[in-house]
């Protein structure tokens, strides 16, 4: 084993188009609903860690195995993911796609380090305190001098291809995520809805991702009140 360091690109396997995402090593991760295992790349061009969690045989070249693999492609929010925010339904999304992937016994999830919908951390906090003042988050953006959305998943193509992985049953409610991923030349199968993680706090947030971003979330469920009657169903 070596350090990050030390690595060369003559040392580490490679992947992808001129090298620019590097399999560093992976490990066992073991969570409340499954055993997974957890594989470190790195963006020679940006320095960004990107992960990918696993479970089960993956590859769609060994033709016994050649079903599409229920997947997620997760922009990275460490708000949502690790501070617990209700800001917006990133946490309960890729909790749900974790248990959904155990329930299945295999699947993946690409976390891509692209914060803020690709504007970084301490923009996405600026974006925030526009919101706070009343912005939305499209306008927020906009108001910092950003394009609403910023991501690029070119590096799916990459990360895919390193585990021989063809075809997807993608876990999103964006239909421009799908888009994007068939430009690239990614088959998906199916767009599995990801709704979960409604709260009072985002479904002004929700309401303009399906209105000005196109995600796709029933009207009905945007409303406080079916919020608040599920919650007295509960
Ligand atoms: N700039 C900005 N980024 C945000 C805001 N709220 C969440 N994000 C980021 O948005 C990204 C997640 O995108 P979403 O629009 O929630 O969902 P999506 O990935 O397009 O679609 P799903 O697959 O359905 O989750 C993460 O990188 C978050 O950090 C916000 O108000 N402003
Ligand atoms: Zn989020």
């Amino acid at each position: 084993m070596q350090l990050l360091e030390n690595i060369t690109p003559s040392t580490a396997a490679q992947t992808g188009p001129l090298n620019r995402l590097e399999f560093i090593d992976a490990c066992k991760l073991p969570t409340q609903w499954a055993n997974f295992t957890l594989h470190a790349f790195l963006e020679h061009a940006t320095g960004k860690e990107h992960l990918v969690l696993t479970l089960g045989e993956l590859s769609n070249a060994n033709s016994a195995n050649d079903s599409p693999v229920l997947a997620r492609v997760h922009s990275e929010c460490l708000t949502g993911d690790a501070l617990f925010s209700q800001r917006c339904d990133c946490g309960a999304q890729l909790e749900k796609a974790m248990q959904n992937i155990a329930k299945e016994g295999r699947g993946m999830i690409l976390y891509l380090r692209q914060e803020g919908r690709g504007i970084g951390l301490l923009n996405k906090i600026h974006a925030y305190h526009l919101q706070d003042e009343g912005a939305d988050t499209v306008g927020a953006n906009q108001a910092l001098g950003f394009a609403a959305d910023l991501r690029d998943y070119s590096l799916c193509k990459d990360l895919l291809a390193h585990f021989q992985v063809s075809q997807l049953c993608l876990m999103t409610n964006n239909p421009a995520k799908v888009e994007a991923l068939q430009n690239l030349g990614i088959e998906i199968n199916e767009r599995i809805p990801l709704i979960t993680g409604l709260t009072p706090h985002n479904l002004r947030y929700l309401g303009t991702k399906a209105k000005k971003l196109g995600h796709v979330i029933p009207e009905h469920l945007l409303s406080s009140q079916t919020l608040s009657n599920q919650k007295d169903a509960a």
